[in-house]
Parts: structure tokens; sequence; C-alpha cells
């Protein structure tokens, strides 16, 4: 495997491990806590992650920053499989942006 695909493997994996947590239990699985608050409470701890990590960057370490990003990521996978997004509804998306720059892109989302 590429080094280039292997953060995205992990999210993948990721990504399966945090579906199989729907309807389990609570008392020993955190994502099956998670899941079982519901939306607001997920939607809340991405907030929150997001945050953290934003107060990472201004505040702290590199090393706080990739600590806090990987809480975030974990989460945003909890947000997806609440949401019924896949990964590879994300990919495909990143992947259709390749190659476009982001001002080009921002231009054509405002037509719509
Ligand atoms: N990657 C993660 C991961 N990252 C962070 N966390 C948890 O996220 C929580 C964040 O801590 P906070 O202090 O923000 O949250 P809290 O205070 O516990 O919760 P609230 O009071 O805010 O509701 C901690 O309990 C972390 O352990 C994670 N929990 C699980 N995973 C992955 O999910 C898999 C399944 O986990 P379980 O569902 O617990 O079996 C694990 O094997 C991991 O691969």
């Amino acid at each position: 495997m590429a080094d280039t695909d292997k953060g995205q493997h992990i999210l993948d994996a990721l990504y399966a491990t945090v579906s199989a947590r729907k309807g389990a239990d609570p008392d020993t699985s955190y994502t099956a806590k998670l899941f079982a608050k519901g939306t607001a409470k997920i939607a809340q701890k991405v907030g929150e992650e997001g945050f953290e990590t934003v107060i990472a960057a201004l505040a702290e370490t590199p090393e706080k920053v990739a600590s806090e990003s990987a809480d975030l990521l974990y989460h945003l996978t909890v947000l997806w499989a609440d949401q019924g997004v896949t990964p590879e509804d994300v990919w495909k998306i990143l992947a259709e942006r390749q190659g476009i720059s982001g001002i080009a892109e921002k231009a054509s989302r405002s037509k719509d």
C-alpha cells in the first residue's frame, strides 16, 4: 500500500469499526454511548473537537494538533455513520475536486 493511501485505509477501517457499534452496549463502547445519545450529541462532539484542534494550533504544540485531529476525525466518522454518509461518499467528492483550485471551486458553488 502506498504511504499516501494509509490515512484513507485507517479511516475506512475506523468507519467499519464505528458502524459495527450501532446497537452495541453503551456500557462497554464509547461509540455505542454516542449513538445512544443521538445526532445532537455527536454533532456537538465534532464541534468541540474542532474547537480543541483550533486551540491546539493557536496555543499549543504540533503534537497536540495531531492528537486533537485524531479525536476530530474519530468523531467525524461517528457523525458520518449516524448520517448514513460513507467514507466513499467523501473520497468521491475530494477526488472530483482534485486539480481544481479552491478559488474556482468556491466560484462554481456560489452560482448554485
Ligand atoms: N479513535 C477512537 C477515539 N478517539 C477518541 N475517543 C474517545 O473520545 C472521548 C473524548 O473524550 P472527551 O473527554 O472529549 O469526552 P467525554 O468527556 O468522555 O464525553 P462527553 O462528556 O463530552 O460526552 C474519549 O473517551 C476517547 O477515548 C475514541 N474512542 C474510540 N475510538 C476508536 O473507536 C473504536 C471503538 O471504540 P469503542 O466504541 O469505545 O469500543 C476504538 O477501538 C478506536 O479505534
